[in-house]
């Protein structure tokens, strides 16, 4: 009040208006940072992205009561969320319109990891998607991990789910080979596949076996989600016939058929289709080198032993997604 009556005093009138227009100037314009600040934090306004994630870390900091409270801050919505089990290759989205964003491992770890609020920060931590795309997340280990349908359920029930199956016994060698690129020290794949073979006992609790025994985890996961909320991608025919996967993976998620025939060529280097153009660079990308590795020379009784042992568990899944892909 002193300051105002005194420059009153001394500030000719002109000089005083404004002064006037300056504080009010300033008072709206402090206004309009709180206005956009509560509209932020309820989630109105799409945040950016790395505004999410450090808040999800933020949060994942606090305490537990805090962590079951509702948080505003993961509000990102997409139309389907999209898990694929095997591999990268059908996530490679060759040149067109944008119609899928997609998030990698990163997004991916958060939602392995036990807790309520992490699998809402999951939401946050995805790109932003418009209506006309669709959020894709690939975390090969959710098809095996127990916990994944009912949190997936739990985050959106109409969640799209893709699945690359592949002959389980190929799937094993093909696990297995990887292991032994970074752990050159570990026990043959006999003795590791085997609880004692002589018997055929084969071993159950080694994930290379386990994850091959497609049925039982399907049935989990389909006491969460429709069989019709899921796809299977035939992991042998994306190698011969990538197009005409892909083709039924564009239309189970209600795309045009933008990927076609003319994306891929077959590179006899590699031994495998590659993309012509990917969206990302105007050169041709194949997979990496971890990717279509010559695998471990197995017995070919052992292979037998395990083609065995897997043929009841395939049967029954054929069964269960009405499609044969002859892995006999
Ligand atoms: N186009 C193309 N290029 C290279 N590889 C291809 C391709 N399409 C399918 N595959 C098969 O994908 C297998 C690798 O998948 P991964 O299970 O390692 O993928 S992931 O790590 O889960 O993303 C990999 O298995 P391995 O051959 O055992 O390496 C391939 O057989």
């Amino acid at each position: 009040m002193a300051y105002r009556f005194l420059s009153s005093r001394i500030v000719p009138p002109s000089n005083r208006l404004s002064r006037r227009f300056i504080f009010i100037f300033t008072i709206s314009l402090s206004f309009m940072y709180l206005c956009y600040s509560i509209l932020l934090c309820s989630g109105t306004i799409m945040p950016n992205q790395r505004l999410e994630e450090h808040r999800c870390v933020r949060l994942k900091n606090m305490g537990s009561k805090k962590l079951l409270q509702k948080s505003h801050y993961c509000t990102i919505s997409a139309k389907a969320r999209v898990i694929s089990d095997e591999t990268r290759a059908s996530q490679e989205i060759p040149p067109g319109p944008p119609l899928i964003g997609s998030k990698g491992k990163g997004a991916a770890k958060h939602n392995n990891q036990k807790g309520h609020l992490k699998v809402k920060c999951h939401r946050g931590l995805m790109p932003r998607t418009l209506d006309s795309q669709i959020t894709m997340e690939k975390t090969p280990s959710y098809f095996v991990t127990r916990e994944a349908p009912r949190r997936i359920s739990n985050m959106s029930r109409e969640t799209k789910l893709i699945v690359v199956v592949r002959n389980p016994v190929t799937r094993a060698i093909s696990d297995y080979t990887q292991t032994l690129s970074k752990k050159p020290d570990i026990p043959s794949f006999e003795e590791l596949a085997f609880k004692n073979r002589s018997q055929g006992m084969v071993d159950t609790s080694w994930n290379a076996i386990r994850i091959g025994m497609y049925i039982l985890h399907l049935e989990n996961w389909l006491q969460y989600f429709r069989l019709s909320q899921i796809h299977f991608v035939s992991g042998e025919r994306l190698i011969t016939d990538p197009a005409g996967e892909m083709g039924r993976v564009q239309d189970f998620l209600g795309l045009k058929r933008i990927i076609t025939d003319k994306h891929f060529y077959f590179n006899r280097t590699k031994g495998f289709p590659c993309l012509k153009k990917p969206e990302s660079s105007s050169q041709p990308r194949c997979l990496g080198k971890s990717k279509g590795r010559t695998h471990v020379q197995i017995d070919q009784e052992v292979i037998e032993q395990l083609r065995e042992f897997y043929r009841p568990f395939n049967v029954k899944f054929f069964e269960m997604v009405g499609h044969d892909f002859r892995w006999d």
